[in-house]
């Protein structure tokens, strides 16, 4: 397991600074930059704050860390919600289909359920760090009832193949399942990818 941050009580405020700072310097090193974003309901208000600051957003490219199978103006779309705030300012935002080659994120900044689930690799799933695939699609079971859909997502490895992990999980009931899976105790998709991590992670509660 790599190196983790935990940055107690932070405001939305201060993680779109911390978010302005990572991608600055990323961007500064040179070449286009990627990053991967989560979707669930969390990250918008952030994602709110971070599209004010000033960066070079024609040299980011955004994907989301995972989908809902649904059209992009069905409210549930997380690509839908991250093009609506970071288009206009210039990103570029990628639609996750099986097709794409994914590259290699700057960052990723992941989101987890109450579950154990990050990105859309749910307990069901069997997420694998050698899967050979970057991106599945997948159903979860059972299907969240604030988001019953088919769900498209990076892979472990590709979530993986980053600079930098970023997860922003608030509440007690996430917190705890989040210190589970640091002490290792557990198989849930959290703990599986903390397990097999290797770079920096900073995870802001
Ligand atoms: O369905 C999803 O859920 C997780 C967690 O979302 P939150 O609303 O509890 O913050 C999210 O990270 C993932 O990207 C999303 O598709």
């Amino acid at each position: 397991m790599s190196n983790i941050s935990i940055i107690e009580g932070a405001s939305d405020e201060a993680i779109a600074g911390w978010l302005a700072r990572a991608i600055g310097e990323a961007i500064a090193e040179g070449g286009p930059t990627a990053i991967a974003v989560p979707g669930g309901s969390t990250p918008f208000p952030i994602l709110e704050r971070l599209a004010s600051m000033p960066l070079e957003w024609s040299r980011i490219t955004v994907w989301p860390t995972d989908d809902r199978i649904v059209p992009e103006d069905h409210p549930a779309s997380n690509t839908g919600r991250i093009r609506a705030l970071l288009g206009p300012v210039g990103a570029e935002v990628v639609t996750l289909t099986e097709m794409e080659q994914v590259p290699r994120f700057a960052l990723v900044w992941l989101g987890m359920g109450e579950d154990g689930h990050v990105a859309s690799l749910f307990p069901n799933t069997d997420p694998r760090p050698d899967d050979r695939d970057s991106i599945r699609r997948l159903t979860p079971d059972p299907l969240p009832p604030e988001a019953p859909f088919d769900r498209v997502t990076l892979t472990i490895p590709a979530l993986l193949a980053s600079d930098r992990l970023l997860l922003v999980i608030r509440g007690e009931a996430k917190r705890r399942v989040f210190e589970d899976a640091l002490g290792g105790r557990g198989d849930l998709p959290v703990a599986r990818l903390l397990a097999a991590a290797t770079q920096p992670v900073v995870c802001f509660t």
